[in-house]
């Protein structure tokens, strides 16, 4: 969009760098799930777990990048909107004032735009209040909580998607990456790492979702929501999941990973078998190999930006609904650097990614063999998706358990699987479809 347009339209053209007025009031408390009650619009931006987050409603500025440098320039463009804007925030609580979605490619070399969206209003709730944010980017615009409140209530009431219309015909196809190819992939990879040059690789595919009717999004975010209350659910420009797995929260000066790796499906569990989980996963070689492998690359980046870290020697079991995973929560206070600051969310997203949960170990060397097999552009699935705010507070998740809509009728969905020499290519592609169950079940197929 050239500026001359983006002017006549009211928002600023990708990049530039707006002089936003934003003002946050606390609102009423809302009920535990009172946040889904604003998850109505297929177009929100939505970061929310167990009732906590925020819903995202238009964009008043928006960043895109790409390659290598995109961290680094979103980094630049969010730090000079900062401190360009007149921020009056009256709740003051990590989230609250100004902030940003965000979504980044898992590859430098993609064609996927990593990008910032700043909206104009946002709805929030935690564990101590709820707020509202409104933000302009139109000096001449009234900034008032009177004027946020009317046109939050005008985006809800007015909103009547058509999701009835269509052929009522759904079905998943085939993505780039077949059942065969994948199996192929895994048995190139398992060989790869008996020959030692790397010890843990995580290889993706992919299927597309075709559904008779425009996908219902909001509902589908709800759905997730609820079902999945551990994982955080997201929506971000069409990239819409609810990922188990936290890449990095900060609060102040505290930094929060969630590191799993090691997967049991619950769909084919024994029933009555009490300690099914816990000896599949807990007591299994190759799982706690795999999980180990994910650990240790976080604690090798984290160590160096922390005064103290607490990564527990034990994982635990994570029970989702389709699925138990290895879990280990990790948390460390952040070192000040030489000028007293912290490194901030999106230091430390580009630090962590991608964590060897998403892409093996060594990284580098996974990550080159990773696009050999693959041979898929995986746009923004196992990416950073989540958000920040300009006081250096922020969630990025790993982008799984999710897809990128690519028309009102079709979804992209992807899934993963950590491969170790002692994998088996067929476990591993059933895996993959349990990884792809959260997504297919909320869509209707
Ligand atoms: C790569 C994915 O999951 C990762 C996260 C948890 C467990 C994993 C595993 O056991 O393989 C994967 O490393 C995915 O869901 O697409």
């Amino acid at each position: 969009m050239t500026s001359q347009l983006s002017a006549v339209l009211g928002a600023p053209a990708p990049g530039a760098v707006p002089q936003l007025r934003s003002i946050t009031i606390q609102r009423p408390a809302m009920s535990e799930h009172g946040l889904l009650d604003y998850v109505i619009r297929d177009d929100s931006l939505v970061w929310s777990r167990r009732g906590e987050g925020t819903v995202g409603f238009g964009q008043v500025a928006r960043f895109e990048a790409s390659g290598p440098e995109r961290f680094a320039e979103a980094r630049a463009w969010w730090d000079a909107v900062a401190a360009a804007s007149e921020v009056e925030d009256n709740v003051n609580q990590a989230g609250t004032g100004l902030i940003a979605y965000g979504t980044f490619a898992f590859s430098f070399s993609s064609s996927y735009v990593s990008r910032l969206i700043v909206p104009r209003i946002v709805v929030g709730r935690n564990d101590a209040c709820s707020w509202i944010t409104y933000t302009v980017s139109d000096p001449a615009a009234e900034l008032s909580v009177e004027a946020a409140e009317a046109e939050l209530a005008a985006l809800l009431e007015d909103y009547s998607p058509e999701h009835e219309l269509g052929t009522g015909i759904d079905r998943l196809v085939a993505g780039q990456i077949s059942e065969e190819s994948y199996l192929e992939s895994v048995r190139k990879g398992v060989s790869v790492i008996e020959s030692g040059s790397i010890t843990k690789l995580v290889l993706a595919r992919d299927a597309v979702a075709e559904l008779g009717s425009p996908i219902a999004v909001a509902q589908v975010l709800r759905q997730l929501a609820l079902r999945y209350s551990d994982c955080w659910t997201y929506s971000v420009d069409g990239l819409i999941g609810a990922t188990p797995e936290m890449l990095v929260r900060v609060r102040g000066d505290i930094a929060e990973a969630r590191v799993l790796a090691g997967t049991l499906d619950r769909a084919t569990a024994p029933s009555g078998d009490a300690d099914y989980a816990h000896r599949m996963l807990l007591e299994d070689e190759k799982q706690r190999h795999e999980h180990q492998l994910a650990i240790d690359s976080l604690t090798e980046q984290l160590g160096p930006l922390s005064s103290g870290m607490d990564a527990p020697d034990e994982p635990f079991v994570l029970q989702l609904p389709n699925v138990w995973h290895l879990a280990s929560d990790v948390k460390a206070t952040l070192a000040a650097r030489a000028d007293g600051s912290v490194p901030s969310m999106l230091d430390l997203a580009e630090v962590f990614h991608p964590t060897a949960a998403v892409c093996g170990t060594p990284t580098k060397a996974a990550g080159v063999i990773l696009r050999e097999l693959e041979g898929m552009d995986r746009g923004p699935y196992a990416g950073p998706v989540g958000w920040i705010d300009t006081r250096g507070n922020g969630e990025f998740g790993i982008a799984l358990r999710g897809g990128v809509i690519e028309s009102p009728t079709s979804i992209r969905l992807y899934a993963g699987c950590g491969i170790v020499a002692a994998s088996d290519p067929a476990a591993e592609l059933a895996e993959s479809w349990a990884k792809m169950r959260p997504m297919r079940e909320a869509l209707g197929l």
